[in-house]
Parts: structure tokens; sequence; C-alpha cells
């Protein structure tokens, strides 16, 4: 069995995080060359501008037959027209990585979000949920900022730089070398500096994260917080949540301006001394005015990529952390895997076979260790067993939620790993003890017991057949309930069908859950039904609702329930004994009753305890 749980990150270099992320969002690369073509333009056309102010100085205004007003006009022009050129390039550049970007990013979005969904529940299950909706969110997010902005100008500065210190040192090497050695210090607190600002904004995000906790535990939690009169304590964990987010808020944008005014303070330091080194130079002879005066311009076009690279690094550095989370998400690999060519298995009676089948969760013990059962088809079988048995992951098995560790689950003869999940879908349907309820109407709810192929051809149609196949499933919907006895029950709602569930159904009682789950599962139509008994206590006459609801939905079909009640085996054609992940016993329940066996002694003290 693959290891079916996520890791934190992949473990990837930068380049090869880098170029995994590329080949994963091609749409990323598209048209890289002609983006990086113009962006090569707007690199060029702010270094003409430095050039054109020296050349209208030294060969226009301070030319030696007196000033020049043609070349000055010339200059202005070729200045002027190369920052239009620049601007031009720079916006296009923009729009054509923002469209990459987000196309590519959409793609891995949905590819992640894919990837989460056919994630085995188990999967799933060792990684916090809010994590991995956090991975497929928030963390694409920050891959995104760097993609759409910091690479290209990652290499637009680092052009611009480089430019910029070829033309300086054709005007005077020793100035470029003053002018390096004022920025690369610079650069280096500067770097520093940025891992202070990023540690303290680490904080903040820690802090707003205990505070939307401390609140949302008091919103889930109010009842509780009343019953218990509690509301002054949790009133003061607020508000030191809220005081500490303040505090470190504020400690953060300290550091930020100051980091900032520092790095202005120090690139306009850098420019005076220019003018100082550069007049006495001028006055020694080596340089003109105009090389002066260029050189201030070109010793602008370091400062914003000095102070911008540090800010880019930092980008740089989360887009590799995020795009690792992400790749991790996505080459996770599926423990439940879609067979290339598996076989459609016919519709009609299920039988069930379980062969030698042993299962271990990941990194765990061995909870299965080999199991051989046959099920008959059209037969109603009870699973019975002490808490932690097995009972659970046998019905996993069944419905291929997991694939066995060793052995096999056949289904008419056929190993569930070789039918086509979608087939196995409409063959065999797994209900929860809690089956999720979305938020939505009762109606909806149920629905979602039509298969997908539906939606999708209703996608397909147009609005007026749509509306045509909605109608269609409300009526399927309207005769389950119909056929499942809960046409009084559904009257009795506030709003029939149309009553809204709340999110996870937290507007119906536990009891109305249980009934929307067996209309869903009906409306499913499965050949063999794994049932998952609901263990929640609900009032008498939901519970006799329950009972005739789950008559009508397993009648004529081959049925697998966990029973935990006893009563649900009595009634049963065959009673399944587990016991520590082996079956120790198997048969109707009258034998096994009588058999003086490990049943026999449940069904005894069942007795005893409710009669
Ligand atoms: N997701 C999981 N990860 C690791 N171990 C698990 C997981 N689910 C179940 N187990 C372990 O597997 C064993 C069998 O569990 P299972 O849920 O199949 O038992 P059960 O008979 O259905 O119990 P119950 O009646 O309490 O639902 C138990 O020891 C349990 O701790």
């Amino acid at each position: 069995m693959s290891d079916s749980r996520i890791a934190a990150a992949s473990s990837l270099g930068v380049l090869a995080t880098l170029r995994r992320g590329v080949q994963i969002s091609p749409q990323i690369a598209d048209g890289l060359w002609l983006t990086l073509a113009l962006a090569v333009l707007a690199a060029a056309g702010r270094v003409v501008v430095p050039v054109a102010v020296q050349r209208t100085i030294d060969d226009g205004i301070l030319a030696a037959g007196g000033p020049d007003a043609g070349r000055v006009a010339l200059m202005t022009a070729l200045a002027g027209g190369a920052v239009v050129l620049a601007g031009l390039c720079s916006a296009m550049v923009n729009v054509r990585l923002f469209r990459s970007a987000e196309a590519g990013l959409a793609a891995l979005r949905v590819r992640a979000f894919r990837h989460v969904h056919d994630l085995s529940t188990l999967s799933q299950g060792t990684e916090r949920r809010g994590a991995l909706v956090s991975r497929v969110t928030s963390d694409v997010d920050t891959v995104s900022l760097f993609v759409q902005w910091g690479g290209i100008m990652l290499l637009v500065s680092s052009l611009q730089v480089l430019v910029a210190t070829a033309l300086m040192i054709v005007y005077s090497w020793q100035l470029t070398v003053v002018v390096w050695l004022c920025f690369v210090p610079l650069f280096l607190v500067l770097r520093r500096a940025q891992r202070h600002v990023n540690a303290a904004y680490t904080a903040v995000r820690a802090k707003i994260g205990a505070l939307l906790g401390a609140i949302s535990e008091a919103v889930v939690g109010a009842e509780t917080v009343r019953a218990y009169g509690v509301a002054r304590r949790t009133g003061r964990r607020i508000d030191a949540a809220i005081e500490d987010t303040r505090a470190s808020q504020a400690r953060a944008q300290v550091l930020v301006s100051s980091v900032f005014s520092g790095g202005v303070l120090v690139a306009n330091l850098v420019l005076a001394v220019v003018v100082v080194v550069g007049t006495l130079l001028g006055v020694g002879g080596g340089l003109s005015a105009g090389q002066v005066v260029a050189f201030l311009f070109l010793v602008q076009l370091f400062t914003g990529p000095v102070q911008m690279a540090t800010e880019i690094l930092n980008e740089l550095q989360n887009a590799v952390a995020g795009w690792r989370r992400v790749l991790a998400v996505v080459e996770t690999p599926l423990d439940v895997v879609d067979p290339p060519h598996g076989v459609t298995s016919p519709r009609g009676p299920a039988a069930v076979s379980l062969r030698g089948l042993r299962y271990a969760y990941p990194d765990g013990p061995e909870v299965l260790h080999g199991v051989d059962l046959d099920l008959p088809p059209r037969t109603k079988v009870a699973v019975v067993g002490r808490t932690g048995s097995g009972k659970t992951t046998i019905a996993k098995l069944v419905a291929r939620l997991m694939d066995p560790t060793s052995g096999q689950v056949l289904l008419d003869g056929v190993d569930l790993r070789d039918v086509r999940v979608g087939s196995l879908r409409e063959r065999v349907v797994l209900v929860p003890q809690e089956g999720f309820l979305f938020d939505g109407t009762v109606a909806d709810n149920v629905a979602y017991g039509l298969r997908d192929e539906r939606d999708e051809r209703d996608e397909r149609c147009d609005a007026v057949g749509a509306e045509a196949g909605r109608e269609q499933a409300r009526a399927r919907v309207a005769a389950a309930v119909d056929a499942l006895g809960l046409t009084d029950w559904v009257a009795d709602l506030p709003a029939g069908l149309d009553t809204p569930v709340g999110q996870r159904g937290e507007a119906l009682s536990a009891g109305e859950r249980q009934l929307v789950a067996i209309a869903r599962a009906y409306l499913a139509a499965p050949d063999l039904l794994v049932l998952d008994e609901a263990t929640s206590a609900v009032d008498p006459a939901t519970e006799v609702r329950i009972a005739r609801a789950l008559d009508s939905l397993t009648s004529g079909r081959s049925t697998l329930t966990i029973a935990h009640r006893l009563s649900t085996a009595e009634a049963s054609d065959l009673v399944v004994v587990v016991d520590d992940g082996r079956v120790v016993e198997v048969g109707p329940h009258a034998e096994l009753a009588a058999a003086g066996g490990v049943y026999a002694g449940m069904h005894a003290s069942w007795v005893a305890q409710t009669r």
C-alpha cells in the first residue's frame, strides 16, 4: 500500500521546486520569452534617460560653440520617447505576467483541490482539514504574489543594475566603485533587517490566529459560556488576545518604517557622496558635468532595485515554501486509484467475498488479520463485535474507501481494484454514522444521492434543459421521501423539502439528519448498502420513522450493517462476529445465540440489560 500520509512539504531544492512548479502549471511559462524581451526593453529604456541627460548637458548646453538648441531638443525627444517606451513595455510585461500567472495558478488550484478530493479520507484524516484547505488557498496565493511580480522584478532589477553599472564604468570606474561600496553594505543590512521584519509579521500572524481562535470559540461555544456564567473570563481572554495583536502589529509597523526610512536615508546619502566625489573627480578633469549628473540618475536606478531586492528575495522564499507545501499535496500518491482499464460492474444483486483481508492504518499495527467471508446477494448481514475490533475497517474496505494491505475484496467475483470507481460507487454506497449535510435545503441534501453524471448532463444542457433536470430531480426526491414513508415528517418541517438544514445540518436534530442520509442513500439506489448504524439516541417517534425508512431502503438489497444494537443483528439474515481483527463466528442469529460462543455471550448480556 502506498504511504497515504501527506508530507508537510516537498523536499525539493529551490531551483527544482521552481522547475517542478512550472511543470505543473505550464501556463506560467506561456510567452515568457516575449515577456522577457519586453522586460529587457523596459530596463534599457530607463537607462537611456541618464545617457540623454549627459549628452544634453555635455554636447548641447555646454557645447564648445555655445548651447546647441537642436541637440537639446533631439536628446529631450529621445529621452521622452525612451520613457514612454519603457512605460509601455513595463505595462505590457505586467499584464502578460498577470495573465499567465493567474492561468497557471488557477490550474494549480484546480489540480490541488481535485487531488485533495481524490485522496482517501484516511490521508485527509492525518492532516488537519483546515491546514489542507490553506494549502489549496493561501499557499497558492503566496506563490501567486511572487510569480506575478517578484520573479520578473528580480530579473528586471538585476538587468537594470547591470546595465547601469556598465554605463557607470564607461563614465568613471572610480565613482562606480564608490557607488557599489555604498550599496553592497546597504543591501546586506536591509536583508538582515528584512529577516527581523519577517519574524515580526510571523508573530503578528500567530497573534491574529490566536485572536480568531478565541473569538470563534466564544461564538461557537456561546451556549456553554452562558450556561456556566463564564462570560467575563471569556471576555478577558479575548481582550488579552486583542491587546497582544495590537502590540505585535505596532512592533512590526515601527520596524518596517525604520527599515524603510533608513533605506531612503542611506540612498540619499549615497547621492550626496556621488556629488562630492564626482565634483572632485570633475575638478581633476576625469568627469564632465553631464557625466556627474548622469551618475546621479544612474544611482537612482540602483536605489529601487536594492530596496526591492530584499523584499523580492523574501517573496521568493515564501513562494518556494508555498510551492513546496502545495507540491507535497499534489504529489501524494492516491491510495484508491481508478484502474486505467477498469471493468464496469454489471448492476444486479451484489455478492461480496473477502479473501485473506489484512489491513494496517499508516504507521499503525495490523488491525485486520486475514478476514475471509462470503456475503450472498440480497442478504442482510450484521457485523457485530467489541469496540475497536475492526468492524468499520471492514466496511471501509468493502466500499473501497481504502485498499487492503493484502488480500482481496471481490464484488461478484471481481477484485474491487479492477472495477471502475464510477461503476463501483453506483453499485456500493456507504452510509456513515453521521452523514455530512451540506448547507442547503433538505431537498438539496437528499439530491446528493443522484450521481454526478446527472449533474454533468445538466451542465451540458441549455438553461431550459437544466431547469427540467432540476424539476426531475425534485420529483425523484419527493418520490424517495414518499417511498420511505417520510411524507408526514417532511410535511411537519417549516418549509417542507425546502427547509434549510443549516451548516452541517445544524438546524435538524440528529434523528432528522439520519432520515436525510437514508433518503439520500435511497436515491443513490445501490445494489450493496454498507450501513454504519448510528448510535445517537433519538426520540421514540423518530426511532420508529428511522426503522421504517431503513426497512424500505434495505428491502431487496444486499446490506452490510455495522450493528451497534443487537436488535439489528436479531433482525438480519446473517450475523458476523468480529473480534480483534478476525471473524470468529458467522451464522444466523438464532443459531449463534444458541451456540454458546462469543455472540451468545454478547446476546445474553444484552438481553439481561434491556429486558
Ligand atoms: N484512521 C485510523 N488511523 C489509525 N488507526 C485507526 C483508524 N481508524 C481505526 N483505527 C484503529 O483500528 C482498529 C479497528 O478500528 P475500527 O474503527 O475498525 O473498529 P470498530 O470495531 O468499528 O470500532 P467501533 O465499534 O468503536 O466503531 C482500532 O484499534 C482503531 O484504533
